[in-house]
């Protein structure tokens, strides 16, 4: 059975248990999606952009199309694990879904990614800001092609620069005095230095045969053969204010190098294109404010497209290409192309912005390519420093959220990460592309550069909305002092640099030649052991992060196929409440239809009493008449016959026949009259008979409420007759009290009064003295 995951919004991976560095990132409670401003600089995710390559004839032959990649739309894609494939035998998930901040097709040209990927950072980078493109993936996948792209077919980098020549115009600072310096500063060259790189760039140049046909333009400065005029570079961007452009010059300085076997190594360096020197591997510093560079690379002042494309064709030659099984020229290195654009007014450097564009070797894992002896070390190294960043990007990402606590991030355990620490770090803006081929046989390491991504999408960055203070560029000599005051240069400072030997880093080492031999194999072994141990760490640390990763997906599958059951159950239930109802709701409309028609028929049948008597009436003569029809008809047949034998030979015969059946079709119609209203009459006897009950009902019921009230009517009479007997004695009672006053009234007042007094305990004559009075008054 299938099943899918979403690893868009996969959770936290691993975290690294060692505690070293901790980004300067601040950390958010929830990474946004969007872009947001807080105080000043930007919030964003990292843009993350998935490339899709074609498939080659080869493969098609091979039968590698088993449509493992399907994109859903322009940001999110499902890939479907082929049969065979491990993913597909370890576990029964076999479809995974993605999303992308844009998705390119295996049609997408090469100007349509520039300009959907690069248009921004570009304007970022000719604004004085930062900004980082890598490009990420299985050997065979693309990531040089969408980088560098071909003669015919320019990728991004080449873009880049024809863009930013075009910016500068006619604006280009020709001397060569003002150079980078660590990783944000500028460095005073003397005239002797400007001689001295002039040369050296001379010396690359001569060594490059003028291989691509646009650099033989009339002018020298070539162009992309898809130039200015046809490339729709937006041009609001890419132009600068004219007033600013007016006083400004521009210089731009590139650096091409690579990180081979965990050693960085100059791609620009001549004598490396001559073999005969073994190349010496350049140190990763420290420029004291957090920032590491790359100390003694080569920078080269450009000042045409031409001549960057000379810069990229000579440092190409030197790029370590080794073959594999999968691709005879796939490239086992991490290269890094620089560039640094100088924004320079009167001969004072404004600000310094810098552009990295990083082509990252190859992610498959060692089992798949079948490395062994160097390649084997170069699979592990190159892994090393991947597994690295992965690392990097999972904490940063974790640390930006609340539920787990900021944690250590590696970025110092490889070269790749030290370099890419800046970006990721609020000083520019760094973005991906991954680049995946839709082979069924690298399925699996597809799947894994996927889940890579799904990481990094999730990381929060912050971009400056103006160039940092940090990153202006400040003049210094050797010794990092300023040359430069108040517009002026530094003498004393200047006297110093000159004379001072090279500024010795923390990281110089001690000079190991004078350790005895012995004691030198010694530490050799004890380096050996200690690399064996860690890199046992970084193997049982890479499966514990897989294993933490598997289950983290599985909880998460488990919980979503939870909630899907839920859901499911919820529905079906609300189904059935609905079902019942609409079942309820016809139930009652039939119930409502049926009473209807049963009142209608009532109406219908109903006939008054006086009607019916009359019908029935009706009824009683025409069944007379039929009676007397047939009586007749009985006797008219045998006189018939008689008169035809005897009174009247000229009557015919059929004559009479026909009579006959005319009256007896007219009696069977009668008869079916009759039955009918026989019908009626039934059918109305019926009713007549239940009216009669219901008559009969309501008359005993009016019997028995005449008979209550009967009871009720003697029963008031005798109580009527009982108050008239008690009023009459009352009445009675009234008169007796009444006589015996009157003769009191004769004996006279004062008699009255005087027994009053005598007998003042009699209340009834005290009572009947103020009635005396009462009466004497009236
Ligand atoms: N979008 C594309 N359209 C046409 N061809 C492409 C595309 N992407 C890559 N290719 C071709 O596929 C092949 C492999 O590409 P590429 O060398 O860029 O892979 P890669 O990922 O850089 O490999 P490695 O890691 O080994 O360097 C090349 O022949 C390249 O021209």
């Amino acid at each position: 059975m299938s099943t899918f995951t979403d690893l868009a919004a996969e959770d936290s991976v691993y975290q690294p248990e060692d505690m070293e560095l901790t980004c300067t990132t601040p950390p958010v409670s929830s990474p946004p999606k969007q872009s947001e401003v807080n105080g000043g600089s930007e919030q964003q995710t990292m843009r993350v952009y998935l490339r899709v390559r074609p498939f080659s004839k080869d493969e098609r032959l091979n039968d590698e199309d088993q449509d493992c990649v399907v994109i859903e739309n322009s940001q999110m894609v499902t890939l479907n694990a082929p049969k065979g494939s491990a993913t597909l035998k370890n576990s029964d998930k076999s479809i995974h879904k993605f999303s992308f901040s844009q998705i390119f097709g295996p049609e997408t040209s090469q100007a349509e990614l520039y300009e959907d990927t690069v248009q921004s950072q570009m304007s970022d980078f000719l604004d004085g800001k930062n900004a980082l493109i890598f490009s990420y993936g299985v050997t065979n996948a693309g990531k040089t092609f969408t980088i560098q792209g071909t003669q015919k077919d320019p990728g991004i980098l080449p873009r880049v620069l024809d863009a930013t020549f075009h910016h500068i115009g006619g604006d280009q600072y020709e001397g060569m005095d003002l150079k980078p310096y660590l990783r944000n500063d500028v460095q005073y060259l003397d005239p002797d230095q400007v001689k001295q790189e002039r040369s050296a760039k001379a010396a690359i140049f001569a060594s490059v045969k003028e291989e691509y046909d646009y650099l033989r333009g009339s002018d020298g400065s070539g162009s992309l053969p898809c130039s200015s005029t046809s490339l729709s570079y937006n041009q609001t961007v890419l132009t600068s204010d004219p007033t600013e452009a007016d006083i400004s010059q521009f210089a731009l300085w590139v650096a091409f190098f690579e990180i081979y076997n965990e050693c960085v190594y100059d791609l620009l360096q001549p004598s490396l294109c001559t073999k005969s020197k073994k190349r010496s591997a350049l140190r990763v510093c420290d420029d004291g404010a957090g920032n590491a560079y790359v100390k003694d690379v080569r920078w080269i002042n450009i000042q045409s497209l031409g001549e960057a494309y000379k810069l990229l064709q000579f440092g190409n030659k030197n790029r370590s290409a080794a073959a594999t099984k999968m691709n005879q020229s796939s490239s086992r290195s991490h290269s890094i192309f620089s560039m640094k654009l100088l924004k320079i007014d009167r001969g004072a450097v404004k600000r310094m912005s810098e552009f990295s564009l990083c082509d990252l070797a190859g992610s498959e894992r060692c089992n798949k390519t079948k490395t062994f002896g160097e390649r084997l070390k170069e699979a592990g190294n190159i892994n090393n420093s991947l597994l690295i960043l992965g690392k990097c990007i999972t904490a940063l990402r974790n640390n930006q959220t609340e539920r787990i606590k900021s944690s250590y991030i590696p970025f110092r355990e490889s070269k790749l990460t030290k370099l890419f620490q800046a970006f990721f770090c609020g000083k520019g803006r760094a973005s991906m592309i991954v680049n995946i081929n839709q082979c069924a046989s690298t399925y699996d390491e597809t799947l894994h550069v996927m889940k890579f991504s799904a990481v990094a999408k999730q990381v929060v960055q912050m971009i400056p909305d103006k160039p940092l203070v940090s990153l202006a560029p400040c003049l210094v000599g050797r010794d990092g002092k300023p040359l430069v005051r108040n517009g002026m240069i530094d003498d004393q400072a200047l006297e110093s640099y000159l004379s001072e030997d090279e500024l010795l880093d923390e990281e110089d080492e001690a000079d190991m030649s004078l350790l005895p031999q012995n004691e030198l194999v010694n530490m050799i072994d004890s380096l050996r052991t200690k690399l064996l141990a860690e890199r046992r760490r970084n193997l049982v640390q890479e499966m514990e992060i897989r294993k933490e990763m598997g289950d983290a997906m599985i909880q998460q599958i488990m919980e979503s196929e939870e909630l899907h059951t839920r859901q499911i159950e919820e529905l079906k239930e609300r189904y059935q409440e609905k079902l019942e109802d609409t079942f309820e709701m016809y139930k009652d409309a039939i119930k409502e239809h049926a009473y209807q028609s049963a009142m209608n028929n009532l109406e219908d049948d109903y006939v008054p009493l006086d009607e019916f008597i009359a019908e029935q009436e009706k009824v009683e003569a025409l069944r007379r008449k039929v009676s007397e029809l047939e009586m007749r008809g009985a006797s008219a047949v045998p006189s018939v016959d008689e008169s035809c034998q005897t009174e009247s030979p000229e009557v015919p015969e059929a004559e009479g026949n026909d009579r006959y059946k005319r009256l007896y079709k007219e009696k069977c119609a009668i008869e079916m009259m009759c039955e009918d209203k026989q019908q009626l009459i039934l059918s109305l006897e019926r009713r007549l008979m239940e009216l009669s009950e219901t008559l009969k009902k309501v008359r005993d019921g009016f019997l028995e409420k005449s008979a209550d009230l009967e009871a009720l009517q003697r029963k008031s009479d005798g109580e009527i007759a009982e108050k008239d007997l008690e009023i009459a004695s009352l009445k009675a009672e009234v008169e007796k009290l009444k006589s015996p006053l009157q003769p009191k009234v004769k004996r006279g007042l004062l008699a009255n009064i005087k027994e009053a007094v005598t007998s003042p305990r009699k209340g009834g004559s005290g009572r009947i003295l103020r009635k005396t009075v009462k009466t004497v008054q009236h």
